[in-house]
């Protein structure tokens, strides 16, 4: 039987005669065409993107399967099409959810004036702008008696880079709360952030990803060595530090050659790169000051052994 899905954090939403995604017993999310190039698109890349057996394993697994398109009755009651995709909440019990939205632009090319208008001011009173994304929701798993964190939509589309930083914290620990006097601990920084298996090292190629067959349009003249996909010299000489500081920043230039992605769109995604790399550190300090003073720090829970992990330093090295 379709509904309406009970862990939808953003965008378009079901209701009386409103157009929005709907689910079904089966684990299918059915998310309605929007019209025009819009929805054409959307549909074109997950063709494309579901059809090209040259992309890694370790990147497809972070998409939904995709099962086409259907015209079916839509939530307003009437025949629409819909992008038929794996519901990826349907296997999951409680699951904590954050959709962000990447660039201080978000209107296409062929926008219509009123449009850009309405996306401009949603660029501007969110982060969009200031940071290159914004947090359109999130919902985390607090317990069963207090169930989820869950901010206001409005609320949360306009808070500043702080408030932004914070929802990153609150959505990696293990005591999230509206309470503005709990400090989030951050305790699963290192492993969903950070680490091997973190969304940090996702994006990069792994070893034996041929980055010319899954991205035609890249074309090196440079033999280069890399770290986790990151350009570098004297792979002995990398530090964690250098690693997150410096090598994220040539990783947005690497980004920029190997996609149709722009060198300013990969830069805002570096941005947000930054802002989760920077969630991994803000727990590796408080744990170090908890060792230094452990009266005045705020208090951590078990899951402190996930300090360890960080973000990697995994060494690969890879010629293109
Ligand atoms: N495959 C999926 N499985 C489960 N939930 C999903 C899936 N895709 C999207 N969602 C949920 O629906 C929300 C909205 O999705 P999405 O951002 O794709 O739609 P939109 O904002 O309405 O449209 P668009 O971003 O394309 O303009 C997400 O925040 C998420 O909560
Ligand atoms: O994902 P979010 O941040 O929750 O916000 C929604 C998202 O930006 C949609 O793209 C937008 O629809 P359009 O781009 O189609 O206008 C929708 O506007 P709406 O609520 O005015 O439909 C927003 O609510």
């Amino acid at each position: 039987m379709l509904k309406i899905p009970d862990h939808q954090v953003a965008g378009h939403e079901a209701g009386a005669g409103k157009l929005g995604p709907l689910v079904d017993d089966s684990g299918r999310f059915y998310k309605p065409l929007q019209s025009g190039k819009r929805g054409a698109e959307e549909a074109a890349f997950y063709e494309s993107f579901s059809s090209n057996t040259k992309v890694p394993e370790h990147i497809r697994k972070y998409f939904p399967t995709y099962y086409g398109t259907k015209v079916m009755k839509a939530s307003t009651g009437v025949e629409h099409p819909h992008i038929v995709l794996q519901d990826l909440a349907s296997t999951r019990v409680n699951p904590s959810i954050m959709d962000i939205k990447i660039d201080s632009r978000t209107w296409g090319p062929e926008a219509s004036d009123a449009y850009i208008a309405k996306c401009l001011e949603r660029d501007r009173e969110s982060t969009s702008v200031t940071l290159g994304f914004r947090l359109s929701g999130l919902q985390v798993f607090i317990n069963d008696e207090s169930g989820f964190y869950k901010p206001n939509r409005d609320f949360i589309h306009k808070i500043g880079p702080d408030d932004v930083r914070v929802n990153l914290r609150k959505f990696v620990s293990s005591n999230p709360s509206e309470k503005l006097d709990t400090v989030p601990d951050c305790s699963l920084g290192s492993s969903v952030y950070g680490g091997t298996n973190g969304i940090l090292a996702q994006f990069l190629p792994a070893k034996g990803d041929k980055l010319h067959d899954i991205y035609p349009t890249y074309t090196s003249h440079d033999q280069s060595m890399f770290i986790n996909g990151f350009p570098c010299k004297n792979p002995s000489n990398i530090s964690t530090y250098d690693f997150k500081n410096l090598l994220l920043s040539q990783k947005a230039f690497q980004l920029s050659k190997v996609g149709e992605m722009s060198r300013s769109r990969c830069n805002r995604l570096l941005s947000y790169f930054n802002m989760l790399s920077s969630v991994i550190s803000d727990y590796n300090s408080t744990t170090a000051a908890n060792i230094a003073n452990p009266n005045t720090a705020a208090p951590q829970k078990e899951t402190r052994s996930c300090v360890s992990t960080d973000v990697h330093v995994n060494v690969e090295f890879k010629k293109l």
